[in-house]
């Protein structure tokens, strides 16, 4: 009995391992440009359950499949609430979005409205000749550089596009013309990510951090960001309540959508749901939805134009399958098999947010047998659990065939490949992200052909990671590629033997 109890007071007060740190800050100074990666080394150390301290704030780290699983399965409730974060909280509206909302009632009642009403498989299929109409656009301004023989920056043509779809999809506007207008948005969103990605001491030091944010000019950065963005939301709404065209469902956009619930809430009398929730959710739509979405283009086209076998072989297929066609249709991306597996493994590599948002315990609750406090803030590495070498052959090789005949997939029941989170925070909007990213990408690669620019060899290329924490930028954006326009007659029937139809 004294040996069990003894055990028992032995698990109680063990701490999972960390790294020795500095007195105050903890472990704040070890994190780098890149915490995704200084994590990673520090697991290889320390295992993939560690407790570190940043400031003040205890912090769990995960860096494998089975911790994650434990986190995002067998303890989910445990593990579902979001670490407050001081810019999240002024971009939100004091977070009054879904994305940063602790976990609770109201957030179940928000994420419901964004499951149920913005990302319903007819939603997001209303949203197709959308999709069509701005990708036709890129394939004709894309014809036009290849025609003049001009270079084009795939950093610039992927967020242009993606963030031409959101526009039209969430705010009924196309980007030209509108209060954002091309480099205008870029730089918003550059400087957004700068500042989310900055280090904000109130997160780490209560009490006394928001003197030095306010100081670090952290305070003024935040206001302007959030007077522009908070400008333009306010003039798409009035534009939207001012408009006298009444949509029918299949064509809302989503101000519509969310204008609409707002409408049906006031008049059933309840007031949870305000102007704000409004805003907020459009800020989450606007800055979970643009970046990512490019991130993942730029490192798939990157990837194939550095493994040039790959490219053949998954251009050979699509070319295949449309037979001469102009364009594919979204019907026709179900036939490419080698396809999806590129899209995968760019997920796999490339995971654009490689430490999901971070989360926070809601209860004392516990990892691998440790007792781990309520209110710890927890990241999943899952960009190191996509690398690990226990689970991965060759990891760091970009090997799409390893998924053929794997069941492994993105969609958070796998938890070695979590690109999009997993579980009760999963990102609702995977449907919609992949509709658009599978479809811009096959057609780039159906009509032209890619080169590296200024006779850059493929080996030369480097593949390096940009800084970033959260949402996460890479260096790339400003990677040139030369393009060729295909003649399609050519590629009626390319000879593929290595993939073939179910
Ligand atoms: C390639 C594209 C995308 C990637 C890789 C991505 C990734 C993620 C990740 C990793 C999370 C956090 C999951 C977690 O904490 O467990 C997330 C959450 C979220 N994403 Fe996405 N996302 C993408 C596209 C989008 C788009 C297009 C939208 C909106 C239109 C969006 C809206 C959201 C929202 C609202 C949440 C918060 C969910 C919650 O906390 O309940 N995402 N996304």
């Amino acid at each position: 009995l004294t040996k069990k109890r003894r055990r028992h007071n032995f698990m109680i007060h063990k701490q999972p391992p960390s790294p020795p740190g500095l007195p105050i800050i903890g472990n704040l100074h070890q994190l780098g440009a890149r915490p995704h990666q200084s994590l990673t080394r520090f697991a290889e150390r320390h295992g993939p359950v560690m407790l570190l301290r940043l400031g003040f704030e205890p912090t769990l780290v995960l860096s494998s499949a089975e911790a994650a699983k434990e986190a995002l399965k067998t303890r989910d409730v445990d593990y579902s609430s979001r670490a407050l974060s001081f810019c999240w909280g002024k971009l939100t509206y004091n977070y009054v979005d879904v994305a940063f909302t602790s976990y609770s009632e109201y957030w179940r009642e928000k994420r419901k409205i964004c499951v149920v009403e913005l990302v319903n498989l007819k939603r997001v299929q209303s949203f197709q000749p959308v999709r069509t109409e701005v990708t036709d656009a890129l394939i004709q301004s894309l014809a036009a550089s290849a025609a003049k023989g001009e270079a084009v920056d795939l950093g610039e043509v992927s967020f242009e596009l993606t963030a031409s779809i959101i526009f039209k999809i969430a705010f009924g506007r196309s980007l030209k013309g509108s209060l954002m207008d091309g480099k205008g948005l870029e730089k918003l969103l550059h400087e957004t990510t700068a500042v989310l990605g900055s280090f904000a001491a109130a997160d780490f030091f209560p009490y006394v951090g928001w003197m030095a944010d306010k100081l670090s000019g952290l305070h003024s950065r935040l206001d302007r960001l959030f007077e522009r963005f908070d400008g333009f939301l306010e003039g798409v709404i009035q534009e939207h309540l001012n408009s006298d065209k009444l949509k029918d469902k299949q064509h809302e956009d989503i101000v519509d959508v969310l204008l609409r619930i707002h409408r049906e809430h006031v008049r059933s009398g309840a007031t949870w749901f305000t102007m704000n929730n409004v805003k907020a959710i459009l800020i989450d739509v606007f800055l979970g939805g643009i970046d990512t979405g490019a991130i993942t283009l730029v490192w798939a086209l990157a990837e194939l134009v550095k493994n040039p076998e790959v490219m053949k072989k998954v251009q050979d297929e699509i070319r295949h399958w449309t037979s001469g066609k102009d364009r594919l249709t979204e019907k026709d991306i179900d036939n490419l098999k080698y396809f999806k597996m590129v899209i995968k493994e760019t997920l796999r590599l490339h995971t654009a947010v490689p430490l999901l948002v971070s989360k926070k315990t809601t209860a004392k609750t516990q990892m691998f047998g440790y007792p781990i406090q309520e209110g710890v803030r927890v990241f999943i590495n899952v960009w190191a659990i996509a690398r690990d070498p226990k689970v991965w052959d060759q990891p760091e090789k970009f090997i799409p065939e390893r998924f053929k005949d794997s069941l492994v997939d993105y969609r958070g029941q796998h938890f070695e490949l979590l690109p999009f989170g997993g579980c009760r925070r999963i990102c609702p909007e995977i449907n919609m992200a992949m509709a658009t990213i599978e479809f811009v990408l096959a057609n780039m690669l159906h009509r032209f052909d890619w080169k590296l620019s200024d006779g850059m060899t493929p080996e030369e290329l480097d593949l390096e990671e940009g800084r970033g924490f959260t949402v996460f930028r890479k260096s790339l954006s400003s990677l040139c590629l030369s393009i060729i326009i295909v003649d399609l007659e050519l590629h009626v029937h390319p000879c593929i033997n290595h993939i073939e139809p179910e």
